[in-house]
């Protein structure tokens, strides 16, 4: 097995409006997570989440420590969010196994020492996608699955963001430090998420986008909502939002995406809406 270390530093977002489109997708896309037998991770310096994908195939895969953490074990001082997005798997933590079937999430408390990834059927393995933030003490492991999420019904078919959002890793479903995590899975014929949108400069958020056709696209919006820009994402990709961005995304098909936030509070609600209208 390996491990794929990235490292991504903070932006200001003055500097941002003069990226182009190279150097937008450097800063922000993280273009492969999904790789046989391999450990992706980027670490951005944006409240130091670790954003990666763990598809483990012919073998077991480990989580291991990276040298840029200076930790005797990666969930040294970090806590971890795991959903799966492939075919059925297992994740053990310190010798406790947990069956992860798809669309299943599992919080890994800070100060576990061994997490191992593996799958149940090398022809649909699993696709581990994984967040992890730092965290100042331990809170519990424990797997939720899709009946313990909380369901929130969004949208409307006639503004093409009809959606289901499942909260999975968060405080209302678990105690965790500060990472917070889940799903929103758009209807058959709506394409937008998080539309109207928001900020919310107390949280940095992570989106991963998947179950997108291959030959379909996502067009992720980002940016500050008078100074917004694109950028276009494939299945299986993610991106990250900075404190000042707003996140949001039209796709030319359904999809469905996780989303994973740390920061400084675990309000949910606490956002700050903008109507369509009032971008620019
Ligand atoms: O801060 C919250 C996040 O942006 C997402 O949960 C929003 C979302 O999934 C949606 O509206 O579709
Ligand atoms: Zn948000």
């Amino acid at each position: 097995m390996t491990t794929v270390f990235d490292e991504r530093f903070a932006c200001h977002p003055a500097d941002y409006v003069n990226y182009d489109t190279e150097r937008l997708r450097q800063e922000f896309l993280v273009p492969t997570l999904f790789e046989a037998d391999t450990v992706r991770i980027t670490y951005t310096h944006v409240d130091r989440m670790i954003v990666g994908g763990v598809m483990p195939v012919a073998e077991e895969v480990k989580l291991e420590t990276v040298d840029t953490l200076k930790a005797d074990y990666f969930l040294e001082r970090r806590e971890l969010g795991v959903i799966n997005v492939g075919g059925p798997g297992c994740v053990e933590v310190d010798g406790t196994v947990y069956e992860i079937g798809t669309k299943e999430a599992l919080y890994v408390s800070r100060g576990s020492k061994e997490v191992k990834f593996s799958s149940n059927v090398k022809s649909s393995p699993a696709k581990f996608y994984i967040n992890s933030t730092p965290a100042h003490r331990a809170c519990p492991t424990r797997k939720v699955g899709q009946g313990d999420a909380q369901v929130i019904e969004l949208g409307a078919s006639e503004t093409c963001n009809q959606r289901t959002l499942r909260k999975l890793l968060v405080s209302d479903v678990l105690e965790t430090c500060q990472l917070q995590m889940g799903m929103t899975e758009l209807a058959p014929g709506s394409v937008w998420n998080t539309m109207p949108c928001h900020t919310h400069s107390r949280r940095m958020e992570a989106y991963m986008y998947f179950n997108l056709p291959e030959d379909q696209a996502v067009c992720h919006f980002m940016g500050p909502p008078q100074q917004t820009r694109t950028i276009w994402m494939a299945n299986e990709q993610a991106v990250i939002s900075p404190t000042w961005s707003l996140h949001s995304g039209v796709g030319t098909s359904n999809y469905t995406f996780i989303w994973g936030m740390a920061g400084e509070n675990l309000d949910y609600g606490d956002m700050d809406h903008v109507q369509p209208n009032e971008l620019r």
